[in-house]
């Protein structure tokens, strides 16, 4: 039996959302797929730990014969042939979704994971939102009387939906005493009431996955798809899938991902965030060889970045999957001139090395970079939606060269810990209030950014790395200190006292024991607690 504990959100079109049918199609998905979802979580544990050990990893050597074979993922769909700029964003406010549909992208990531906190009425206005957008009836009007509504033209963006990653719970929701699984709720609910008039209108039900880690995990997506699309009568490979390369042992598992969702595979992006947030978490406690950089001082560029975006370019187009690009986390000010203009000149920079490197498209975080994308992969692609021909037989990566992580060039700073420490607290702070993604001294921060600042104190403190700017060692005493001085900077700050205790101190809290250096201490992902320190409200059927 499913349960909903929290009540249903007070929210137009929830009741409609959470129907006895729509709760019936979660609880089937779970009844079938949340316990091989739990055990491949569990094995994720000893496969990273295996891998700290050693220093290392590698290609698995019992999939060669899928890296060595002849086989393509299934042909785009027209909704998915020209890919060049995709805006992220959460699905909630309706005023953001309706500002990234309209935004002139050509695909909107309609994003229920990094961008989001999974709050009960976030995850189900979210739901909404994508169902009125699906079926083009999406306005609203702000409380200063603004209206917003969808573009009457075609134009309109491709919503790709991003479900949570598999490791997140939905703790409003029980079945059978147990909490639902966060990415079988987002996706089951949202192609329970979208799928079907989606797939009639041509503009899906198109999917990004993220956070996998191994290939076993992508046949669990693929047997999940499957699964949905034979219960609502849909035609096998309806469903068209973008996975996220954004952990460090899926890039050693790029082809076997796409193989095994080969017929609702759509192309992988490159998820740079996520990934140094994988290669700390994995090698936290392997040693200076796996120290990096400032998180601001580690660039695409560096050897090891480059070797994981060219390995992604040339695994998709020898597929017929589309390689697309990431995030640069810089964003624009329409209040600051000087600060859009230093924006638009590092976003043009990023975009011009991915469409030059083979690229498809790319991600912006802002309709005001919307034109800058466009017209960077426009004058690469000349007439063509994209460049899946372009092959790049000349691209051989080695194992080495993925882990190659010290020739990162860039310093480890004092100042570095300080800037981790203030954005670990701000951004828990804002994402515990149910924003998942903020502004934050002019980047975009997210759970994936966030990720970064917090476990690269846990490695620095855990490997005594020694700041250069300093000459200190960086010990749990020295941090503890510096997170003080950031908590007094927000408190200045934040000028609301009971914001700053409902918050900001639970936020502080959390950051000081996440970054300890203990291995009791290290979390898998910031937004387990986080998600726990949102739900600590609820009660058991
Ligand atoms: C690592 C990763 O996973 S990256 C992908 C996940 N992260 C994201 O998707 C982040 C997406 N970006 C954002 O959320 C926002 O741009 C932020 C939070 C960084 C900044 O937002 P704001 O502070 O509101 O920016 P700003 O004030 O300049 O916004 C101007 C207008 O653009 C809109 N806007 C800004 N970003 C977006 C967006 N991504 N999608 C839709 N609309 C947007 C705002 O709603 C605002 O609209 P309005 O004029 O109608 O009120
Ligand atoms: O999801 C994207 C990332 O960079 O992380
Ligand atoms: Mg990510």
């Amino acid at each position: 039996m499913t349960y909903i504990l929290n009540g249903t959100p007070d929210i137009t079109g929830a009741a409609e959302i959470l129907s006895a049918e729509a709760l019936d199609f979660v609880e089937k998905l779970h009844h079938r797929f949340a316990a091989t979802r739990t055990s491949l979580i569990n094995a994720r544990a000893g496969a990273r730990a295996t891998a700290s050990a050693s220093g290392t990893m590698d290609f698995l050597p019992e999939t060669a014969h899928i890296r060595n074979g002849d086989w393509r993922v299934a042909e785009a769909p027209e909704a998915l042939r020209d890919r060049r700029v995709e805006i992220t964003g959460p699905a909630t406010p309706a005023k953001m979704a309706i500002n990234a549909l309209n935004s002139g992208a050509k695909v909107w990531l309609a994003d229920l994971e990094d961008a989001a906190t999974p709050t009960w009425s976030n995850v189900i206005d979210a739901l909404v939102n994508l169902g009125a957008a699906a079926r083009g009836t999406l306005s609203y009007t702000s409380p200063e009387g603004k209206a917003y509504a969808l573009r009457a033209d075609a134009s309109l963006a491709t919503v790709v939906v991003r479900p949570r990653g598999w490791h997140l719970p939905e703790s409003n929701l029980s079945v059978d005493g147990a909490p639902a699984v966060g990415a079988l709720v987002d996706f089951g609910l949202h192609f329970f009431h979208n799928a079907v008039h989606l797939a009639a209108t041509g503009q899906g039900p198109f999917y990004y996955l993220p956070k996998m880690e191994s290939h076993l995990e992508a046949r669990l997506w693929n047997e999940v798809f499957t699964f949905a699309e034979s219960e609502l009568g849909l035609v096998h490979g309806t469903i068209r899938a973008t996975v996220l390369i954004e952990t460090i042992p899926a890039a050693f598992e790029m082809d076997e991902i796409l193989y095994e969702l080969r017929d609702h595979a759509s192309g992988l992006n490159a998820g740079r965030w996520d990934y140094l947030f994988s290669i700390i978490k994995t090698f936290r406690e392997a040693g200076d060889k796996f120290i990096m950089p400032d998180r601001a001082a580690v660039a695409m560029t560096a050897p090891m970045m480059r070797a994981y975006t060219d390995l992604l370019v040339a695994t998709c187009h020898k597929r017929g999957a589309f390689a697309m690009g990431g995030m640069a986390a810089v964003i624009p000010n329409r209040r600051e001139p000087e600060v859009t203009e230093v924006a638009f000149a590092k976003v043009r920079a990023d975009k011009t090395r991915e469409a030059n490197d083979g690229f498809d498209g790319s991600w912006v975080a802002h309709p005001d970079l919307v034109g800058i994308c466009a017209e960077v992969f426009g004058s690469v692609l000349g007439n063509e939606p994209n460049q899946l021909s372009r092959q790049r037989p000349e691209v051989s990566v080695s194992a080495d060269q993925l882990l190659d992580v010290a020739s990162a060039p860039g310093q480890v700073t004092e100042a570095g810990v300080h800037a981790n420490l203030y954005v670990a607290v701000a951004y828990t702070a804002a994402w515990l209030s149910g924003n998942g993604a903020v502004a934050i001294h002019n980047l975009m921060e997210d759970a994936a950014t966030a990720e970064i600042s917090r476990s690269q104190v846990w490695q620095q403190i855990r490997n005594r790395v020694v700041a250069d700017d300093t000459g200190n060692v960086i010990t749990a005493g020295l941090v503890e200190g510096i997170l003080a001085e950031e908590i007094e900077r927000l408190r200045a700050e934040i000028a609301d006292e009971d914001r700053f205790a409902r918050y900001y101190e639970p936020a502080a809290e959390l950051i000081g024991r996440l970054v300890s250096g203990r291995d009791e201490d290290f979390e898998d992902f910031l937004t387990l607690p986080a998600y726990r320190l949102l739900s600590s409200e609820l009660v058991a059927p």
